[in-house]
């Protein structure tokens, strides 16, 4: 049998006395969605850092399609095939939209330092060649607003959408997805939506951490629940939202019937479960 894309087994991260993650194992087949859910501090964007190369567990491993990547740098994950985008948006400011996406295309369009330097028909030729893939990725990811100038000047938003689409410039074949609809509003949690399920079918899979559980529940084919560090269930979503140690999970022991029923809703999703 083929290794799944990605297998993360047994991952233990400790910062110090506080261990942020607690043995979480979970795989990720080819194409496929899988969320990440839990409390605020559970460990989430910890486990992305894990898998990045941004941190190196202290117990546990990370292999992509059976390789070991464990302890690898960032820049080395990012060249297997894996890209990320952050909570908290990474883009830069002052540099032109396109150009940040043209930046995500560089890993794939090689170019050396003489045909640079002489601006040779070919460097022309691959300039030419990431600017086109720089606006066909923007075109993807549905940005409306003006290309060419800074990115720091686009709503919070269509930045969302920069950072996504400089990303899949990389052509990865797994994308985490870090809160990718925080602060977005109703309409634009609705794109978020169809952009997750368009990259699916380019053959991407995907990793979501998400607050919203309208839309993991929608969108996602498995999910993973950790809470304190620990993993406390991993299924599809309609197993997942009915587990008790899921509500009490995001709700805490000494709730009552209301808030319980409340929290069910919550994490049920739907019409009206945006958390
Ligand atoms: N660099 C760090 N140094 C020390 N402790 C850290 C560090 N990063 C995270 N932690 C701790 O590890 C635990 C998990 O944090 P993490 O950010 O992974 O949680 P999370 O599930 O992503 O939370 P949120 O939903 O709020 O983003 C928390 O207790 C946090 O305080």
């Amino acid at each position: 049998m083929n290794a799944p894309l990605l297998s993360v087994e047994g991952l233990r991260l400790a910062f110090g006395g506080v261990l942020a993650i607690d043995g979480l194992t979970f795989a990720v087949g080819e194409a496929e969605i899988v969320s990440v859910i839990g409390p605020n501090g559970a460990g989430k964007t910890s486990a992305f850092n894990c898998v990045t190369g941004f941190y190196r567990p202290t117990a546990g491993s990370v292999r992509l399609r059976g390789r070991d990547i464990t302890g690898l740098r960032p820049s080395a994950v990012a060249a297997l095939g894996v890209a990320r985008t952050f909570q908290n948006l990474r883009l830069f400011g002052e540099m032109s939209v396109l150009d940040n996406v043209r930046a995500g295309t560089h890993l794939r369009i090689r170019q050396n330092v003489l045909d640079a330097l002489l601006h040779t028909p070919r460097y022309r030729r691959s300039e030419q060649e990431s600017t086109e893939q720089a606006h066909h990725w923007l075109d993807f990811a549905g940005l409306r607003g003006d290309r060419y100038g800074p990115a720091r000047a686009l709503p919070y938003g269509e930045q969302r959408r920069v950072e996504i689409a400089r990303a899949l410039a990389r052509r990865p074949d797994l994308l985490l997805l870090d809160e990718p609809a925080a602060g977005l509003n109703h309409t634009e949690k609705a794109e978020m939506l169809d952009l997750i399920r368009r990259i699916r079918e380019q053959g991407v899979a995907i990793v979501l951490i998400e607050h919203d559980m309208g839309l993991v529940m929608d969108v996602s084919q498995r999910v993973v629940v950790l809470n304190f560090g620990r993993e406390i269930a991993d299924g599809p979503p309609d197993e997942v939202r009915r587990d008790p140690e899921v509500v009490e999970a995001y709700l805490g022991r000494d709730a009552d019937e209301a808030e319980i029923e409340q929290a069910r809703a919550s994490v049920a999703g739907g019409r009206d479960g945006g958390a």
